[in-house]
């Protein structure tokens, strides 16, 4: 599709919004302890653990043991202002890629 690695991890923050469904995908709950606000929240509930009530899928684990993939994480992690650049840019690629 012409995504990058720093596409991909940027494209996950966008699970610091909603949540998983049992009768849709199988999996249950929320990224983030706010999943009504977009923000970096996502990337820093995921570099301090699995906790009681929040999702973290195989996609999520991934950005954490990948050596390429886990640099970014942890950028967006401390700098959302990093995070909301490289998602917009993302999120837009992946618009006009349909
Ligand atoms: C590379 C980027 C992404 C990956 C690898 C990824 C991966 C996944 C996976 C594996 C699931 C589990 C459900 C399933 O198997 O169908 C999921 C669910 C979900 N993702 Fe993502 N995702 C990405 C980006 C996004 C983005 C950009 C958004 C929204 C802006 C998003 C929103 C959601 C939501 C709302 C669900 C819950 C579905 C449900 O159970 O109702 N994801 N994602």
């Amino acid at each position: 599709m012409g995504l990058s690695d720093q596409d991909i991890v940027a494209l996950s923050g966008g699970h610091s919004l909603g949540r998983c469904h049992k009768e849709r995908s199988g999996f249950e709950g929320p990224w983030t302890t706010n999943p009504l606000i977009f923000d970096n929240s996502y990337f820093k509930e995921l570099l301090t653990g699995e906790k009681d009530g929040l999702l973290q899928l195989p996609t999520d684990k991934v950005l954490l043991s990948d050596p390429v993939f886990r640099p970014l994480a942890d950028k967006y992690a401390a700098d959302e202002d990093a995070f909301f650049a490289d998602y917009t840019e993302a999120h837009l690629k992946l618009s006009e890629l349909g």
